[in-house]
């Protein structure tokens, strides 16, 4: 299942400096290492703010919720969550380059 979720974040201003590097640290390798197990399949920084736009590929609502839960920085993130289905113009769905196949006329 796929969902793109974008993570606002705001650390507030007076949190110990170390602890917030130190949070930002635990954060990249949680992320990575789900990165590398393939569950968070992208990450992409939203240009001129401290939010992302990441797409996850999880088997269920609930191990989505798990992931987002145990992120680091949650408590200091809006989180909002999309979840995607097929579009039926994706040529990628016709199972040729040119996409001249047969495409559902639905959606
Ligand atoms: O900096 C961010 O967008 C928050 C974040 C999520 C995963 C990560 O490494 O940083």
């Amino acid at each position: 299942m796929l969902y793109a979720v974008t993570m606002d974040v705001a650390i507030p201003h007076d949190l110990d400096p170390e602890v917030a590097a130190s949070t930002i640290a635990t954060e990249k390798a949680y992320s990575q290492e789900l990165q590398r197990s393939g569950e968070w399949r992208h990450i992409w920084r939203i240009a001129g703010q401290y939010s992302n736009l990441s797409i996850f590929d999880v088997e269920s609502n609930e191990r989505l919720h798990e992931i987002l839960w145990g992120l680091p920085l949650f408590k200091y993130m809006t989180v909002k969550v999309q979840p995607l289905a097929t579009h039926p113009s994706d040529i990628a769905l016709l199972g040729g380059a040119d996409g001249g196949g047969q495409a559902s006329q639905a959606g």
